[in-house]
């Protein structure tokens, strides 16, 4: 019980700020079935009155009746056409609002969050869910309401009619109703496969697509065309089954109502004759009965689209109820970028992944001056991104253990943090934009000149003045695809366009070829010269010039010192890396 009330407080909480149109949509859907009652009691009059007075009619009186009939079935049209556009606009309203609360609820979650959902659930709960709850607030609600007044007022004008008959006419939609009611179940676990079967055939597709030149490559064309046959069959098969049992249905309905008047005449007929009823009473019930079928019949469709709206209710509010884990503590305070000096200091910094069991920052200590440039090396999983992602403070920090310029980061507001602070992180993402929006992503009021200078100093100018449309050219999804080392670059300058006092740069220059990556390093370090520049490299050339070098190992920072000071520690991790490194390069 006490789910329901949640449910129907859920309900009326989506439907409150909509109170006006739902009036409306309710109001009209009252008044349209009135009508509807009227029309058919009208014409039972009608009726009596041609069969009673058919020698005196006069033509007005006929034209008069048919008149009242027209206006009254276009007044019905008119009332329920509006009735629809109310509630299915609630719907649609309700539906447009819960996808950007959505959407924006996400852009507040920490990047954690994602790494522990699937794409795809997200994206259902965005679309199916949020259209499932469309439905039930304007298809479900609009049915349900039309339902409840149809029955409402049709059965007491026929029973007031002929109470027996009524009886026995209606004893056919017991039946009618449990089968709309079998086959709606069956109906929606149809539906469910054509959804899934859709759903993976989508996902063969995209992946397939993105890759097409493994596919090429190993000669697995025909596999995949035969592994893409079989579940477009399972499709097929899917659609089959439901369009069987929706094709079974209706005829099966109209069926039982043709029984439903088949007792109307056989029981009515007698009576007709024998006085008790009129051949109005008789067409009046006919048309009664035939008001109710409509409703019925979507009565099952009502009920699974309010179910399934329940459920949607619950995953999308699931969704909404989750609380960002990184956000402003209501002590912190803005950060005035003027200000910044880019003093980073580390006090025992330690930071686990859930369920990891060691963990990825491990009691770290240092201290990186303003205008620094740090260099962290390591081997692979040692720490050096979960490092480079704490400072912006995307990851969920204890407080006391990491400061800007001395100031607690978990006690500074985000936004003006993360102005401070430049980051490229080791995947250089692109928008599917044009190279000049994508350098300027994070300063869109940002000037042509700009935007080449940035490109300049990243070193990748004049390859933009080669692509097609230069630096309109649009890159990502739809657009070219650019090499690794270009994509690095284009990240870079969209870094150094924002102009922050603080630089981190995670592997950043992994695909660029030494010698470019070697002049990048000497622009950054001659133009930014007040800037604090963290950099991760695996590439232990890039680095010897760095100020200060962090080695990691395990999440702990094993050695520091210049490049000269930890190449004399014969025996440490750096001198090893770099020994490893320089053979390597001899071998290649
Ligand atoms: N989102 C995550 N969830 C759980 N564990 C993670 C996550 N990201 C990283 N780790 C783990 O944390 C440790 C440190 O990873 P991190 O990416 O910081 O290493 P790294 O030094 O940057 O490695 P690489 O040189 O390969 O980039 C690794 O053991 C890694 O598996």
């Amino acid at each position: 019980m006490a789910r329901s009330r949640s449910h129907l407080q859920q309900l009326a909480h989506y439907l409150r700020p909509y109170q006006r149109q739902v009036a409306l949509g309710i109001g009209s859907l009252m008044l349209v079935n009135g009508f509807g009652v009227f029309l058919p009691w009208y014409i039972k009059l009608v009726i009596d009155d041609l069969s009673q007075n058919l020698a005196s009619l006069q033509a007005q009186r006929i034209v008069l009746y048919a008149l009242t009939v027209l206006v009254v079935s276009s007044l019905m049209m008119g009332i329920r056409i509006a009735s629809r556009v109310w509630m299915f606009g609630v719907g649609r309203q309700v539906e447009f609002h819960l996808k950007q609360a959505i959407f924006e609820h996400l852009l507040t979650l920490q990047p954690s969050y994602f790494a522990q959902q699937t794409i795809g659930d997200i994206l259902t709960r965005i679309t199916s869910d949020v259209e499932n709850i469309r439905r039930l607030l304007g298809f479900a609600l609009l049915n349900l309401a039309n339902t409840i007044f149809a029955y409402g007022t049709t059965l007491p004008a026929m029973f007031w009619i002929n109470p027996r008959l009524s009886t026995l006419a209606l004893s056919v939609f017991p039946v009618m109703l449990v089968l709309v009611k079998l086959t709606s179940a069956r109906l929606q676990q149809q539906q469910l496969r054509v959804q899934q079967r859709l759903a993976e055939l989508s996902d063969l597709i995209q992946e397939d697509i993105n890759g097409i030149t493994l596919i090429k490559v190993y000669g697995q064309e025909h596999h995949e065309q035969a592994e893409f046959r079989r579940q477009n069959q399972q499709l097929l098969q899917a659609n089959l089954r439901l369009a069987l049992t929706r094709n079974l249905l209706f005829p099966s309905l109209v069926a039982l109502v043709s029984l439903s008047l088949l007792v109307l005449l056989a029981v009515g007929g007698p009576q007709i004759a024998s006085g008790v009823l009129t051949i109005g009473d008789f067409s009046a019930l006919t048309l009664y009965i035939e008001r109710l079928v409509f409703p019925t019949a979507l009565l099952g469709f009502t009920i699974t689209a309010y179910q399934r709206g329940q459920v949607s209710l619950e995953r999308i509010d699931a969704l909404l109820a989750v609380e960002p884990t990184i956000q402003d503590a209501p002590t912190a305070l803005p950060l005035l970028p003027e200000s910044v000096r880019g003093q980073i200091e580390a006090r025992g910094l330690t930071f686990s992944f859930a369920d990891a069991k060691t963990p990825a920052l491990d009691q770290l200590q240092f201290r990186i001056e303003p205008g620094q440039m740090v260099a962290i090396v390591g081997p692979i999983g040692a720490g050096k991104s979960t490092l480079a992602n704490a400072i912006p403070h995307l990851l969920e920090i204890q407080p006391g253990q990491l400061f800007l310029d001395g100031r607690d980061i978990t006690q500074i507001q985000l936004g003006s943090l993360r102005q401070a602070i430049a980051y490229v992180p080791q995947e250089s993402f692109l928008f599917s934009a044009t190279v000049r929006d994508n350098i300027r992503y994070g300063k869109p009021e940002a000037e042509d000149w700009e935007v080449e200078l940035a490109a300049k100093a990243a070193h990748i100018h004049p390859e933009i003045l080669n692509f097609p449309k230069g630096y309109d050219t649009l890159v990502g999804e739809r657009g070219i695809t650019l090499s690794g080392g270009q994509r690095q670059r284009v990240a870079l300058a969209r870094a150094l366009l924002v102009d922050a006092p603080i630089l981190i740069l995670d592997d950043s220059l992994s695909s660029v070829d030494n010698q470019t990556a070697q002049s990048i390093l000497y622009t950054l370090r001659h133009a930014t010269a007040q800037k604090t520049v963290i950099f991760i490299a695996h590439r232990l050339t890039a680095v010897v010039d760095a100020d200060q070098i962090l080695v990691m190992e395990g999440g702990r920072i094993v050695q520091r010192g210049s490049h000269a000071e930890l190449l004399a520690d014969t025996e440490g991790l750096y001198a090893s890396l770099w020994a490893k490194q320089k053979l390597e390069e001899v071998l290649v």
